[in-house]
C-alpha cells in the first residue's frame, strides 16, 4: 500500500491532486513550444560535440532575443522619462550578458580535435551572420551599415536591420534625455538614421564630466551612465571570451565567414560603444 506520509515511498501525483490528464488542457510542453525547440537540433556530422556547438548557439540566440526585447523596453522607458523602469531593464540586460559570458565555460571544453571533426560541415556559415547580434550592436549604437551585406539574401533581415538604424540608439536616447535636462547636446549627435558608429564628441565629454563631478546634482544621468558602463563592460567580456575561445579552438585559421578569424575578432575588441563614458574617467 502507498502511504503518502512515508518519505521513502514512491510519490503518487494523484494523492495531492497533481494534474495528470492533458489531452484537452495546455501542458508545460504546449506552453513552451518544446516540441519545436527540442527538435530544432540537426547535426550534420556524427561528431559527438556538434550537439554542444548547436545548443550553445541556439541558447545564445534565445538570450539575445530576450536582450533585444529588454533593450527596446529600456530605450522606450528613457524616451518616456521613466528612468527607474529603464534602470531595472538595463540591469537585466547586463545580467543576460553575464549568462552569455558564463556559457563560454561549457564551449571551452571542446578541443580542436573535437571541433575539426565537424568544422567542414559548417561551410561558409558563421556567427558573423547572426541577425540578432547585429541588431544588438545597432541598438547599442555600434552602427556599421556595411554589416547589412551578409543579410542581403534575406529581405526580411535587411528590413529589420534598416528599421533599427532608423531608430535612435540607446546612447542617443540617453543623450536626448540629457538635452531635456538642460545639457548642450548637438542635434547631429542624436540624428537618425546613423549608418556609422558614434565617435567621441567634446560636448558629450563635457556633459559626463559635469555629471560625474557632482553626481547628486545629476543623479538620473549618473545612474544611467553607470548602467551603460556596466553593459559595455559585460559586452567587452563577451568579445574577449569569444576571441580567446576561438584562438584556443582554431588558432589563427581564417573564419568560415571569410574574415581573418582571430585578427578580425581582436580588431572588434577595440570597439567603444559609449566612448565618452570611458574617456571621461581620465579627466575626473
Ligand atoms: C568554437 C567556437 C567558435 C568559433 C571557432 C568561432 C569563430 C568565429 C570567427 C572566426 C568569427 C569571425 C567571422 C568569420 O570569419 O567566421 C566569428 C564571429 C562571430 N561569432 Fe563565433 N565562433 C565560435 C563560437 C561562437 C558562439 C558560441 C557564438 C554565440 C552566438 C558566436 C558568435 C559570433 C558572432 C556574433 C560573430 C560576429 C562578431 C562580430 O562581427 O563582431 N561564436 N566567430
Ligand atoms: N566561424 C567559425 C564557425 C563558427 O563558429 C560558427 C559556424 C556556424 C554558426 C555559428 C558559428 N559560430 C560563431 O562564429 C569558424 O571559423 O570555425
Amino acid at each position: 500500500m502507498t502511504d503518502s506520509n512515508d518519505p521513502g515511498g514512491a510519490y503518487d501525483p494523484a494523492t495531492e491532486g497533481a494534474e495528470t490528464a492533458f489531452s484537452d488542457k495546455m501542458s508545460y510542453s504546449d506552453y513552451l513550444g518544446l516540441s519545436r525547440i527540442l527538435t530544432a537540433q540537426s547535426p550534420l556530422s556524427d561528431a559527438p560535440d556538434e550537439l554542444l556547438f548547436i545548443i550553445q548557439h541556439q541558447t545564445s540566440e534565445l538570450w539575445m532575443k530576450l536582450m533585444l526585447h529588454e533593450l527596446h523596453g529600456a530605450r522606450q522607458a528613457i524616451i518616456d522619462d521613466h528612468m527607474p523602469e529603464a534602470m531595472k531593464l538595463l540591469a537585466r540586460v547586463s545580467r543576460i550578458m553575464e549568462q552569455l559570458n558564463s556559457a563560454w565555460d561549457v564551449l571551452r571544453t571542446m578541443t580542436p580535435s573535437d571541433y575539426t571533426r565537424f568544422r567542414d560541415a559548417l561551410g561558409a556559415s558563421s556567427g558573423f551572420q547572426s541577425l540578432q547580434y547585429r541588431l544588438i550592436e545597432y541598438a547599442l549604437g555600434n552602427r556599421n551599415e556595411a554589416m547589412i551585406r551578409p543579410h542581403e539574401h534575406d529581405p526580411e533581415s535587411v528590413a529589420l536591420l534598416r528599421e533599427e538604424l532608423d531608430r535612435p540608439s540607446l546612447y542617443q536616447v540617453v543623450l536626448s534625455f540629457a538635452r531635456r535636462r538642460g545639457f548642450d547636446v548637438p542635434d547631429e549627435i542624436t540624428a537618425t538614421p546613423a549608418g556609422e558608429p558614434h565617435r567621441e564628441v567634446a560636448e558629450i565629454m563635457e556633459l559626463w564630466r559635469i555629471v560625474y563631478s557632482d553626481p547628486s546634482a545629476h543623479w538620473a544621468l549618473y545612474e544611467v551612465g553607470e548602467k551603460l558602463v556596466d553593459l559595455e563592460d559585460y559586452f567587452r567580456r563577451w568579445r574577449f571570451n569569444h576571441v580567446t575561445t576561438v584562438e584556443r579552438v582554431i588558432g589563427f585559421k581564417r573564419g568560415t565567414g571569410g574574415t581573418g578569424g582571430v585578427s578580425y575578432l581582436k580588431r572588434m575588441l577595440e570597439v567603444e560603444l559609449f566612448p565618452e563614458l570611458w574617456h571621461v574617467r581620465t579627466v575626473l
